[in-house]
């Protein structure tokens, strides 16, 4: 599986992190910065990621700043992304069963590195459950059409 990354300055250290944790579990990576602590602006990684997901160059993405509100909600202006802001495993598991999230958005400035990638773990390794989830996804994908023609 190949998944992209990326963060702001906010979120460099804990993608650091998340990188190295799955380049060791053997994990396809595309690192789509920050690459070092310079101060950069969340939606321009946001967007980058989202299109990495959206064109499937990657399967999933993990993206990070401070607290993961301003990158997930650059992520999810483009169409067909379900990025999902996530502070515990539990949510990280419901989003991926329920709401087939295809990006995880975590705040660095929040979460401890080991919560962290207890729930990168949870969540990568978590299926989308269909069913009346399914429905309700589709829901989703309804709504982003009516407000984006
Ligand atoms: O959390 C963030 C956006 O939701 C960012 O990562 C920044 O931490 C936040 O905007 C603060 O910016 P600063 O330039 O690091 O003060």
């Amino acid at each position: 599986m190949k998944i992209a990354l990326g963060s702001d300055h906010g979120g460099f250290h804990l993608k650091e992190v998340i990188k190295e944790y799955l380049k060791d579990k053997n994990y396809e990576i595309e690192d789509f910065g920050a690459y070092d602590t310079s101060s950069i602006d969340y939606p321009e990684i946001g967007e980058k990621v989202a299109i990495a997901v959206k064109d499937s160059v990657a399967d999933k993405g993990i993206i990070v700043c401070g607290t993961g509100l301003g990158i997930s909600i650059s992520a999810n202006k483009v169409p067909g992304i379900r990025a999902a802001l996530v502070s515990d495993t539990f949510s990280a598991k419901m989003s991926r069963a329920h709401n087939d999230a295809n990006i995880l958005a975590l705040g660095g400035r929040v979460l401890g590195d080991d919560l962290a990638l207890e729930i990168v773990e949870a969540w990568l390794n978590t299926e989308f459950e269909g069913g009346r989830h399914g429905i309700r996804v589709d829901k989703i994908k309804d709504l982003e059409n009516k407000y984006n023609k």
